[in-house]
């Protein structure tokens, strides 16, 4: 684990995932929130706000939050990612100032964060090798929840200033720039290629090794012009409008899932798994017989009830109560309909849980790992042949409560240093009863938010 508010974050050399390096001791931040004035009703009234290229983001519906600049940054590594990244957050935290005059969640100090999908392999990014797990506590925050508008500033040993509406009108925004013309290529396992590793991920499965296995692969976009992140997310935030957009660290997308939210004592998970694509164009009628469709099919109830499962046997250590729902709903999004469940639960205050534990708890689930969990993933290392990195990690924020939202990194796509170029995900689950070729089809369906924000 590094705190590097100054230099840029080095990976430990030589340190086999999960090696203890000394943490330094973290620079003292001074957090203040004050209420601004509303801001118009826009869904995409706060990426609006953001001015620069890096930018953090988690919103929906309009509400949420974003940050820019770097007060501190908190890189993990190996399987101790989230644990060290909490005690790291715990370690800034125990030495901050902080005033907070609207005590909502995401007010006050926050930090978002984005981890790696797996804790064992090589964590390499798509140009190098990077951070498995990433916290980066911004300069400026603004958040949104209903009537109310917020800004935080967050200064490493500062003075605690609120500089409100005019330090807000006087951010020097940058002009957001379309990417230009895109071409996409292949990723690490071409599509033609890619029916095979399903193939051979429903033979493990008919051969009884597990009982479902998420695959995945990655399209790569190659941009004329330097991707502007602003410019994918507010086409996710107008067009996705149900799914959290976000955009940590250079990994961005717009995300149906939410791994968890915990806030005041209440945990909710929203899963997924089972999808039907929507054609362009299709009518409502037809949605609706698709949905029902969905709703009926074995082979998609079977690979929900797997997720599900995962979840609430994940969450059942850290709750006094839980509701699990009885039968999914059909969640309608522009590109596909998912099989989608709710799971809400009451945390067990014994346990004092972190939303970031928590997420460490829950990932990675069965919707986008498989059942077993060991197994499923172990198969994901064999065959799946590329580098998950972010993609389908934990992404989100956590405050000084410890409360936050963690969604899970999918529609997403992870930009390299070099910023003409764009890694872009899709997955299926894969049980006995799956189709490489509609697998296929369906990845490329999951390819769309992306595809769509980018314009090609
Ligand atoms: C793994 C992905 O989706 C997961 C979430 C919803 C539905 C899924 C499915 O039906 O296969 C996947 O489990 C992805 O979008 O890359």
């Amino acid at each position: 684990m590094s705190a590097t508010p100054h230099p840029a974050p080095v990976p430990p050399s030589g340190a086999s995932a999960g090696t203890p390096v000394p943490a330094p001791e973290p620079p003292r931040l001074v957090v203040r929130t004050t209420r601004l004035d509303p801001l118009p009703g826009e869904l995409t009234a706060l990426v609006d706000l953001l001015p620069d290229e890096r930018p953090l983001t988690w919103v929906r519906r309009g509400d949420g939050i974003v940050g820019w600049g770097e007060a501190l940054r908190l890189d993990t590594y190996g399987p101790g990612r989230f644990a060290d990244a909490d005690a790291a957050w715990r370690a800034a935290l125990a030495r901050a100032v902080v005033r907070d005059e609207v005590r909502l969640p995401g007010s006050g100090p926050v930090a978002f964060g984005t981890f790696a999908f797996d804790d064992g392999g090589t964590g390499e990014a798509f140009d190098g090798s990077s951070p498995q797990g990433s916290l980066v506590v911004p300069r400026v925050v603004v958040g949104r929840r209903g009537d109310v508008t917020w800004m935080t500033t967050i200064a490493v040993d500062g003075t605690l200033e609120a500089p409100g509406d005019a330090g807000l009108a006087a951010t020097a925004r940058t002009p957001v720039h379309d990417p230009g013309r895109v071409t996409l290529t292949d990723g690490a396992v071409g599509a033609r290629d890619w029916p095979a590793v399903v193939a051979e991920g429903v033979a493990r499965i008919q051969a009884g090794e597990l009982e479902k296995v998420v695959l995945a692969r990655d399209v790569v976009a190659t941009t004329e012009r330097p991707v502007d992140p602003r410019w994918l997310l507010r086409r996710l935030a107008a067009r996705y409008e149900s799914c959290w957009t976000f955009s940590v660290a250079g990994m961005i997308g717009a995300t149906p899932e939410l791994l968890l939210r915990s806030e005041k004592g209440l945990v909710t998970s929203r899963v997924l798994a089972g999808t039907i694509r929507r054609e362009p164009g299709m009518s409502d009628d037809d949605a609706l017989l698709h949905a029902a469709h969905l709703a009926r099919s074995s082979k998609d109830l079977e690979e929900h009830e797997f997720a599900v499962a995962s979840v609430a046997r994940s969450l059942a250590p850290f709750c006094s109560s839980m509701n699990v729902p009885d039968t999914p709903f059909v969640l309608h999004l522009p590109n596909v309909m998912h099989l989608a469940s709710d799971v809400t639960a009451v945390l067990d205050p014994a346990t004092r849980s972190s939303s970031l534990s928590l997420a460490a708890a829950l990932h990675p689930s069965a919707a986008v790992c498989g059942t077993p969990t060991v197994a499923a993933r172990d198969l994901i290392r064999e065959i799946e042949g590329m580098d998950r990195s972010r993609y389908a990690g934990p992404v989100g924020w956590v405050g000084a409560d410890g409360d936050g939202e963690w969604g899970i990194a999918l529609r997403s796509a992870e930009l390299a240093d070099d910023p003409h170029h764009l890694r872009l995900f899709a997955g299926c689950g894969i049980v006995a009863a799956s189709d490489p070729e509609a697998e296929l089809a369906e990845s490329e369906a999951k390819l769309v938010p992306m595809r769509w924000a980018l314009g090609v």
